[in-house]
């Protein structure tokens, strides 16, 4: 078995390519949507319900677990794969990002950023220091260092200062976790904004310091998408070919493969799980906005195609009936309807880039996902 951190390229096709990154959960087949589990679950699905839609890896929060029910507690009961019951990869993000969006009265120091709870207004330190012995305590396979994500419309000045803070925070991160502890990853986040010489020296300091992947930040941030895909074309080449890429919050599906054109591994998004719970489904032939009055007596599938539960038993008037009628069913079954397209979406993602075919596949996913859709 290969030691975790180990990342070997397979068959690629122009920038887009298949990997696989051996964690101490297992192996994660790349290209990789990873789904979200904030508070230590995938809303509303057990971990058996992400084993059958071959999810391989997923995400957790050292926000949100750090405020509740509280690392230190997760770490007294065995770390979150246990506590969550789910044996596969984990990776958490460093909180950063939830900290600029999430908490009010947020102070930005050398030292770490200051905030308050949005759970009871308590004030909190995240340090660099603090945040990795989060993570450590968590368990997380990838851990995420501590970052500021640029607000977008930032000018240059803030973002040069913000993206040194970065890069020294990166910097603690990294001598706070020298590696190998526990076989617990640790990967850099690429900040700069959307100027491209800045991005450039973020990804240069951070190869110097050296991580074992590194991500895209700041982007997803309310940017146009011609503007979320001039930075990640210039950005994607900078990041070391034989390391996982990872372009943070993101996204749907054009993105997704636009992001794998690019050279772009790994990604998340809380598109899937949280358009399932406002009844925005994906399928393969389209998006389908099942709360309309059209599916009120269509006895036929959300997608024929798919093989998940609730593709498999229901029809689409059932599966509206419980988004109009607010049933907590109607959570579980479109989420577990669109992690599954976004899997099996991944899945041939894969396979076109094995066999050289990406660019037709793309074609044909945005022929039913467009680019100017939102
Ligand atoms: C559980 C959520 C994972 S991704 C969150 C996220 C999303 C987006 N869009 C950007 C960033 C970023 O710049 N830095 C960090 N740490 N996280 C980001
Ligand atoms: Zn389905």
């Amino acid at each position: 078995m290969n030691v975790p951190g180990t990342f070997t390229l397979g068959p690629g096709d122009g920038n887009a390519r298949t990997g696989c990154l051996t964690t101490a959960h297992g192996d994660v087949e790349t290209p990789i949507f990873m789904p979200v589990g904030t508070q230590g679950t995938v809303k509303s699905l057990c971990p058996t319900d992400l084993h059958d839609l071959k999810a391989q890896i997923i995400l957790g929060n050292t926000y949100h677990l750090y405020l509740r029910p509280g690392d230190e507690l997760v770490a007294k009961l065995g770390g979150l794969h246990r506590f969550m019951g789910w044996d596969g990869p984990i990776l958490t993000d460093s909180g950063g990002f939830q900290v600029f969006s999430l908490s009010g009265l947020r102070q930005i120091a050398e030292e770490g950023v200051t905030f308050s709870s949005h759970i009871d207004g308590s004030r909190h330190l995240f340090s660099p220091e603090k945040v990795i012995a989060i993570q450590q305590n968590l368990g997380s396979d990838i851990m995420m260092v501590l970052d500021e994500c640029v607000p977008y419309g930032a000018d240059r000045a803030y973002t040069e200062k913000s993206l040194a803070l970065t890069t020294r925070w990166a910097r603690r991160c990294r001598q706070a976790h020298p590696g190998g502890h526990r076989g617990q990853l640790l990967f850099g986040i690429v900040q700069g904004g959307f100027f491209k010489d800045l991005r450039a020296e973020s990804a240069a300091q951070l190869l110097e310091i050296g991580f074992d992947g590194y991500a895209l930040g700041g982007l997803s941030v309310g940017e146009s998408r011609e503007e979320m895909y001039d930075i990640l074309g210039d950005a994607t080449p900078l990041l070391p070919a034989d390391r996982p890429r990872y372009l943070m919050g993101v996204g749907a599906p054009r993105d997704l493969l636009a992001g794998m054109a690019a050279g772009i591994d790994m990604f998340d998004c809380v598109l899937p799980t949280r358009n399932a719970r406002n009844g925005t489904l994906f399928t393969f032939q389209g998006k389908v906005n099942i709360k309309r009055a059209e599916y009120r007596e269509d006895d036929t599938p959300l997608d024929p195609t798919c093989p998940c539960y609730a593709c498999q038993t229901f029809s689409k008037a059932y599966l509206r009936h419980l988004y109009v009628a607010r049933e907590l069913l109607s959570y579980r079954l479109n989420t577990l309807h669109n992690l599954t397209f976004f899997s099996i979406m991944m899945e041939r993602a894969r396979q076109a880039i094995r066999d050289g075919r990406f660019a037709a596949f793309r074609a044909e996913m945005e022929a039913v996902y467009p680019t100017d859709e939102e």
